[in-house]
């Protein structure tokens, strides 16, 4: 067995990533779970597979609250079942069930980043709807103000700078180990 795959062991629980849109939930969560040897999920996809369409077309034919209904239930059903990493939208957080879920039956890591980093990361895609609806920078600094001190609830909060997602994956891991030691 790997260190990494002892680690998770030792963990037991599931490690649910947080923050906002680009900070890199997806795309770091499919990398950490394939270190920890554990099943990766994101909540987004579970999502629209469970709708049959896009979360833009979601949002446009049945509105944002109807999405965070359909989020909160979906989460609850992804946190069954075995230790896994799941990576959940940027708004999943903010809901106070799913926060005071995710805070009692597992792991959770807060991936922040800055204003210029999260820009640059949305900048390149147009499948979230959020950032269509006005200037994306005023949006995201918007939503930061809203939501950091949400996501400073996290038991784990990483700084992601601009860097390769493998970084971000170690500096989770790191944390990860030091949450994992026995209390002496
Ligand atoms: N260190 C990093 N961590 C995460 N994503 C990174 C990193 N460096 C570059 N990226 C890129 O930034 C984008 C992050 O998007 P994504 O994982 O979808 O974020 P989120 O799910 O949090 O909205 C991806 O296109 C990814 O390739
Ligand atoms: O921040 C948000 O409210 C949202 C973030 C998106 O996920 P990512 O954070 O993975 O981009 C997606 O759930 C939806 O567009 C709404
Ligand atoms: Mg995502």
């Amino acid at each position: 067995m790997t260190a990494d795959e002892e680690l998770a062991e030792r963990l037991g629980r599931s490690i649910v990533l947080v923050g906002l849109m680009g900070s890199g939930k997806s795309c770091v969560g499919r990398r950490l779970a394939a270190r920890l040897k554990v099943a990766f999920i994101d909540s987004d996809a579970e999502f629209e597979a469970a709708a049959g369409c896009t979360i833009s077309d979601y949002f446009a034919r049945f509105g944002e609250p109807s999405f965070r209904d359909g989020e909160r239930k979906v989460i609850a059903r992804l946190m069954e079942g075995e230790p896994k990493v799941l990576a959940t939208g940027g708004g999943a957080f903010v809901d106070p069930e799913t926060r005071a879920r995710i805070k009692d039956e597992a792991i959770s890591v807060w991936i922040r980043a800055d204003l210029d980093l999260l820009v640059k990361r949305t900048s390149g895609r147009d499948h979230r709807p959020l950032l269509k609806t006005g200037d994306p920078r005023e949006i995201l600094a918007r939503l930061m103000e809203a939501r950091y001190p949400l996501y400073a609830e996290a038991d784990i909060v990483v700084d992601t700078t601009d860097e390769p997602p493998e970084v971000t994956v170690a500096k989770i891991i790191d944390q990860l180990a030091i949450l994992s030691e026995p209390k002496a």
